[in-house]
């Protein structure tokens, strides 16, 4: 049957916000419901927040008030991992600094993997924990995650963000905000992470620490303003000026690990340091009600006062404090870390809640207090050398060494037979481990994302966002060792859930997806190493989608009543797109996930359908949405409704009703306006000015569309969407046209109906397939 295709249908139906993920979950209910009223503003956030911590022991609140679980975003390469190896330098974790390939051979602390390390990229996020002496009488305690900065690991980023209470935005000095900047920024707000901001690489040539700030103004929409100005530049750099304190910081020792710190500020910057105070004081003004009233009354705001609107205005997401240095130089790192502590947010500042199971679903607000019914979250599980390791985010009570907790999806109980903290691959062990804390446990069957309790409660906490995957290929290991191959795919999809393997029957291949080439090599190459299993793999491929941009009515009657057992099944209804239901009506929530949710309803009355014959229909249209008419890709936003039928006292069965629905799915399909999805790229490209002809004419060439360009004295950025299907093998394209010097990103944007030619190939090459293995 032809495919009806219509650019200005789908235009209609796609409205403003993208076609996404098939794989969402509602993540806002993560921390902002309180007693099922969702709570839209931090200050309403912070009502609830006020009255938990009031409840705290004072024990609690000392133990809370000296913690901090942080994470390290960015973009790729502007240097999250040689940051974090000079914080665990500087807080006594680690005894000397290994570079990201640096010349030792050894290799940062926090890439341990083999293949990070011969790459310089991070690929799992690490977990560690330090402390840090705020003051003499003061240290805190920190849980640092650092994360990959590449898309196609976006699933660690997503994972730790989802358990921290604070981040640190790393932004080089000279490429300022990029497309990953974007993208690590958009999943804070997402999580409602609060963050502090640290320009990296003030070394480099050509590093504009004040440009970076506009850009996080301009592209990030965060109110941001610097608490430091650089004294000297470039390869001059020796200190900073803290401008709240109006003191002057120099990074002395081999490894700027002695701090000088004099009253007296350089005279060529004390221009620049009070122009740039007054800024931060005019900025806070915008965001803070006490320093917004020291403006008008035209009072210089004391430090204590600026210190105290930072602190608010960062933790109510309203604020970044901007920090500058260069950690591969060692400079500006220790200021950062005061930051952390002075900034950011302890465990009970933050509001997290967590599903009742036991009472209709309502939300509970979780308390950090260790006197609290325990509640954990397994947020990430990695196979290690003693067998499967769980990381888990203590929300509330304690978990202790030998004592048992309730996995709630399962209801089993489980002996924690061990607990640890991680120090990147190393570990310790310990006895407890209190609310607010990071930890991992040995030998506890779950999926990242599963919630643990005492057993007292049946809490749930909300999972986290996993994007879908975007490119597939067929694997066929080399040898006959299937025991090991299928060992490493399982245990690969156990840690990462957008990593995902299917066997496909059409082409009797097993296929494995992912969010991009990148991320299907590593894999392929963990497989040989790891497991020792080499593999044969296909052509990356497309993840496409299929959806409908109309709708229609169906009536099916599947009914083999002759000889034998008989079947028979009715079922009438309506096929509609997503988009074009009534979201209220049918209890999903109207936004951006709608036009990619599937949804079945029954609106049978009478009984002509039973309730058991009802739930083997959504069977059938669930078989369905997995396998589209068209290609046999999985369908996207279609709503069925099941309104009427029949059935026959003897031979109707819930196979013949699984069946049924199926024949009608699919004859609705095809009757409205059934289109093939590709998934469409946000592809960032930078290169050197003289290559931006070259650059753009490629881009021109495979079809993209230029969204924007922005060029420096040196390099430009051409930002623009295409079609994944044109991108494989981007890399050395761009490497041809730019004599090797061009980078680019890119990022799953949204899902588009494919042009008709390659959807008339597609539906063909399908309909083939499928006759030839009949
Ligand atoms: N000039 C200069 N180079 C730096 C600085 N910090 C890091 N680098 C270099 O930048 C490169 C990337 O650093 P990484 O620490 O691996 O960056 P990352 O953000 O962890 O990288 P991914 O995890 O792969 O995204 C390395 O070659 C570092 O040596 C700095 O302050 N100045």
């Amino acid at each position: 049957m032809a495919v009806m295709f219509s650019r200005l249908a789908f235009n209609n139906w796609k409205s403003t916000i993208p076609f996404k993920s098939h794989n969402v979950i509602k993540v806002n209910t993560l921390r902002s419901f309180s007693n099922n009223k969702i709570l839209k503003t931090y200050e309403e956030e912070k009502i609830v927040i006020d009255e938990l911590s009031a409840k705290l022991t004072d024990e609690d609140t000392n133990r809370l008030s000296r913690m901090r679980n942080i994470g390290i975003s960015a973009h790729i390469d502007s240097g999250k991992t040689t940051f974090t190896e000079r914080v665990l330098f500087y807080t006594g974790r680690i005894k000397a600094i290994h570079d990201v390939r640096g010349r030792d051979g050894v290799g940062a602390k926090m890439d341990h993997m083999d293949l990070e390390r011969e790459k310089g990229i991070t690929i799992q996020s690490a977990a560690t924990y330090c402390s840090w002496d705020r003051t003499p009488e003061k240290s805190l305690h920190f849980n640092l995650i650092d994360t990959p900065g590449h898309i196609d690991f976006t699933i660690e980023v997503e994972r730790a963000l989802r358990v921290l209470d604070g981040a640190v935005l790393v932004v080089c000095a000279v490429s300022g905000v990029q497309s990953q900047t974007v993208t690590v920024d958009r999943q804070m707000k997402r999580y409602n992470v609060p963050r502090i901001t640290f320009i990296n690489k003030m070394d480099r040539m050509g590093a504009n620490p004040w440009k970076a700030i506009e850009q996080i103004r301009t592209k990030l929409k965060i109110p941001a303003a610097a608490v430091q100005v650089p004294i000297g530049s470039e390869k001059d750099l020796i200190g900073s000026v803290d401008i709240i304190n109006k003191k002057s910081i120099y990074y002395e020792g081999s490894q700027g690990e002695k701090l000088r710190i004099v009253n007296e500020i350089p005279n060529d910057l004390i221009d620049l340091v009070e122009e740039k105070r007054s800024e931060l004081i005019e900025t806070l003004a915008d965001v803070d009600d006490e320093i917004a009233e020291c403006f008008i009354d035209e009072v210089e705001p004391t430090i204590e006062q600026i210190q105290g609107a930072i602190r608010r205005s960062t933790i109510a997401r309203k604020f970044t404090p901007v920090f500058m240095g260069t950690a591969l130089a060692n400079k500006g790192i220790q200021p950062v870390l005061d930051g952390v502590c002075d900034y950011l947010p302890d465990p009970s500042e933050i509001l997290n809640t967590a599903l009742d199971l036991s009472n209709e679903e309502k939300s509970v607000n979780l308390t950090a207090s260790s006197n609290s019914p325990a509640v954990a979250l397994a947020f990430k599980l990695e196979e290690g050398k003693y067998g499967q390791l769980t990381y888990l985010r203590v929300y509330q009570g304690k978990l202790k060494k030998g004592s048992m907790i309730t996995h709630v999806k399962t209801g089993k109980k489980i002996k924690l037979a061990r607990l640890v903290r991680m120090h990147s691959e190393e570990m310790e062990d310990v006895d407890e481990i209190h609310a607010g804390e990071i930890c991992a446990t040995f030998g506890i069957d779950c999926a990242s994302g599963d919630t643990f309790t005492d057993g007292s409660v049946n809490y749930s906490m909300s999972s986290m966002f996993v994007p879908d995957a975007v490119v597939s290929l067929s694997i066929l290991p080399k040898t006959k060792d299937a025991a090991n191959f299928s060992k490493a795919v399982n245990r690969f999809q156990k840690e990462d859930p957008t990593f995902r393997v299917h066997f496909d029957k059409d082409s009797k291949e097993t296929i494995i997806s992912g969010m991009g080439e990148l991320h299907l090599e590593i894999y392929v190459e963990r497989m040989k190493r790891e497991y020792n299993v080499e593999c044969t793999v296909g052509r990356p491929r497309v993840a496409y989608r299929e959806s409908i941009l109309n709708g229609s009515l169906f009536d099916y009657t599947h009914k083999k009543q002759s000889g034998g057992a008989g079947q028979f099944a009715k079922v009438m209804g309506k096929m509609e797109a997503t988009s074009l239901t009534n979201a209220e009506e049918i209890g999903l929530t109207p936004g951006d996930d709608i036009k990619f949710r599937n949804h079945f309803q029954t609106k049978v009355v009478g009984g002509k359908i039973s309730e058991k014959f009802l739930l083997a229909c959504q069977k059938g249209f669930e078989d369905c949405c997995e396998k589209g008419p068209l290609t046999g890709s999985r369908v996207l936003g279609v709503h069925m409704i099941v309104n009427d039928g029949a059935t026959h006292v003897v031979d109707s069965s819930e196979m013949a009703f699984r069946t049924a629905t199926q024949f009608a799915f699919k004859q609705a399909f095809m009757q409205s306006q059934p289109v093939v999805l590709e998934p469409i790229m946000n592809v960032v490209i930078t290169a050197p000015n003289e290559f931006q002809g070259a650059v753009i004419g490629l881009v021109n060439k495979l079809g993209g569309l230029i969204n924007d360009t922005e060029n420096s004295s040196d390099d430009f950025n051409v930002i623009s969407d295409c079609s994944l299907n044109q991108l494989f093998g981007f890399a050395s394209k761009l490497r041809a046209v730019t004599q090797g010097k061009g980078e680019f990103t890119m990022e799953f944007k949204e899902y588009q109906p494919a042009p008709p030619q390659l959807q008339k190939q597609l539906i063909e090459d399908y309909a083939k397939k499928n006759k030839g293995g009949e």
